[in-house]
């Protein structure tokens, strides 16, 4: 497919690749204690990949939903060379509601979840902004020998140069997850069809069903 042709994805494509990768974490023994959706994209991958990582017996994984979102920033010259794009913290974990499972991220198995790894800024972002947050608790808990990992998963990972990076660490030990890779095309989701009717046949004729 062409880099400026449109890609139409279906809810059953979604729903199929998440089922991919959630057994591919349950056959490695990594089933996460908590996932942090990324919203508004993450949401409905984070729902629909957490029934294939339920395993008898045990509680459903609680999602929690952290608001990222990018915007134009045009440098602080407004020299259009300079011209990035800048993450926006508009929501952010609540152990609140989790206190009978967790007082904190500390030692735990925590999956990421996005829709779309495009130029990676976001993951850069929520990964360092949560790994900071990790290490400062276990400083203020004294709980430094607790490891946590991180995992993430997308839904498609655009094979494109990238504006940031994410731990080597998590990379090579497998704990990058992406359901597929594609080319620099527009991707077309279901949630943003008007007629999703029409969305559906142009994914089915594209093999994306
Ligand atoms: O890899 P990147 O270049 O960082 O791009 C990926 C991000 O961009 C989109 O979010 P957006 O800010 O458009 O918000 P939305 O999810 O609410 O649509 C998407 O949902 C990812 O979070």
């Amino acid at each position: 497919m062409a880099n400026d042709e449109k890609m139409y994805i279906s809810y059953n494509n979604i729903h199929k690749l998440c089922k991919k990768v959630g057994y591919e974490i349950i056959a490695k023994d990594e089933r996460p204690d908590i996932i942090v959706a990324i919203t508004g994209g993450g949401m409905i991958p984070a729902r629909i990949i957490r029934s294939f990582l339920k395993v008898k017996g045990q509680k459903n994984i609680p999602i929690q939903a952290i608001g990222l979102s990018l915007y134009e920033d045009m440098g602080v010259h407004g020299d259009t060379e300079n011209i990035g794009k800048e993450v926006i913290r508009t929501q952010w974990l609540d152990f609140g509601s989790l206190e009978q499972h967790f007082d904190s991220l500390i030692g735990k198995k925590i999956l990421i979840v996005d829709e779309v790894d495009d130029t990676r800024t976001t993951l850069h972002y929520a990964v360092s902004e949560l790994q900071k947050e990790v290490e400062e608790q276990q400083k203020k808990l004294d709980r430094l020998d607790e490891p946590t990992q991180f995992s993430i998963f997308v839904i498609h990972n655009k094979d494109k140069p990238k504006k940031a990076e994410l731990p080597k660490e998590m990379m090579e030990s497998g704990h990058y997850y992406a359901a597929t890779t594609v080319g620099d095309s527009w991707l077309c989701y279901p949630w943003d069809a008007e007629d999703i009717d029409e969305h559906t046949k142009l994914a089915a004729a594209q093999g994306n069903i």
